[in-house]
């Protein structure tokens, strides 16, 4: 790995996944791009909206094929701060080889307009398909291969139905095809509590539920046993630094926005038996969020899907913090037959 210089101007010390990113320092950036300004977007709420903002991060020379990241719920553009092993040279996403692209989702916090700039808003996972197809055009992007975990896996499946025109193969990880019961009943316990204490101390309770289900009970046993401080079980205050975590970075009107649009996202078997194109669908073992076997089970509804496992006890967001032989089945899978 080379380490990247920064230009002059910035005296700010390098974070260790800028470090960790071999290819061109400029892709560090994140870019706007105002779309939608001759002709609205019309959301499925019905809601047409002019003018939208959206910040991206694109890795590697501009190509009219690209390779498009979907992000997680509470993720972003930046993949090279999250997924350092996928994104650089000799990686499932080369930017020395590959147009690696990564839009931070309408509805989110991160640069792309949401609730802050919006107001309310009742948001499809297919609208948020249709922002990133714009982006595409002007970009001049004709084809991609898609891949997207968690809410980006989701998301990854709506753009297969949305935008079966533009994606050559797609990768899912750790998604169903649509939200469970279970899965919706989490998010509606979470956006429970931002609505009782809107605010700020709703959505720490909402994350201290959603990192449950992102873990595992032999994840925690393993590395939240006893107390930190006296009097105080570990993993209470793991999660209580967790919700504090989240409060600094995020936004209760995009909580409530994007879980609403994953949870309404729910395609008929009929629809996704429709989706010609080759799919990879990866369930994680221990995953309590979407069990690996509700995965799988989503994976047997497309007509050419393959199915991998990855094996791990840390739960959900494995494909995060043990992704294992995950990259290697990725980058094969996306270099095609
Ligand atoms: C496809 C996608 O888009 S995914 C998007 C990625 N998402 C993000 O990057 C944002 C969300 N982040 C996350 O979900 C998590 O940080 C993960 C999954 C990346 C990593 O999870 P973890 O290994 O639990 O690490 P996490 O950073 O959450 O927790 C460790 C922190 O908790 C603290 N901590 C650990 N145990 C305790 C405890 N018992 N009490 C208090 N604090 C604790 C650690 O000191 C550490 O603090 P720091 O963050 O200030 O360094
Ligand atoms: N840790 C992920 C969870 C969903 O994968 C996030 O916060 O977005």
């Amino acid at each position: 790995m080379t380490a990247v210089s920064r230009p002059a101007a910035l005296t700010l010390p390098l974070q260790d996944s800028e470090r960790c990113f071999s290819g061109n320092p400029a892709d560090l950036k994140p870019k706007t791009a105002v779309l939608f300004r001759t002709a609205p977007l019309l959301l499925d709420c019905g809601r047409a909206l002019s003018d939208v903002r959206v910040a991206y991060h694109t890795y590697g020379e501009r190509q009219k094929e690209a390779t498009l990241v979907l992000h997680a719920l509470t993720g972003n553009s930046a993949v090279h701060e999250w997924w350092p092993e996928f994104l650089g040279e000799g990686r499932p996403l080369d930017p020395s080889r590959d147009f690696v692209v990564c839009a931070n989702v309408l509805g989110g916090c991160a640069g792309t307009d949401g609730p802050a700039e919006l107001g309310d808003l009742a948001l499809s996972l297919r609208d948020m398909a249709r922002v990133g197809r714009a982006l595409l055009d002007h970009l001049g992007v004709q084809r991609v291969r898609v891949i997207g975990a968690s809410m980006g896996g989701l998301l990854a499946y709506a753009w297969l139905l949305e935008c079966p025109d533009l994606v050559e193969r797609a990768v899912v990880i750790g998604a169903p095809v649509r939200h469970s019961p279970w899965a919706v009943g989490l998010n509606s316990a979470a956006r429970a509590a931002i609505r009782a204490a809107p605010g700020g101390a709703g959505l720490k309770v909402a994350r201290q539920i959603a990192m449950l289900s992102y873990r595992s009970p032999q994840s925690l046993a393993a590395t939240q046993s006893g107390q930190r401080t006296p009097g105080v079980h570990a993993v209470t205050s793991y999660l209580e630094y967790q919700g504090e975590k989240l409060l600094a970075r995020f936004n209760e009107g995009s909580y409530l926005a994007l879980t609403g649009a994953m949870d309404h996202f729910q395609p008929e078997d009929a629809e996704l038996a429709c989706v010609r194109v080759p799919v990879l669908v990866v369930g994680i073992s221990s995953d309590l969020l979407y069990p690996a076997a509700e995965v799988r089970a989503g994976a047997a509804l497309l007509p050419n899907a393959a199915y991998w496992e990855l094996d791990s006890i840390h739960g959900h967001d494995a494909f995060l913090m043990d992704a294992g032989g995950l990259p290697e089945r990725v980058e094969a899978f996306l270099k095609g037959p």
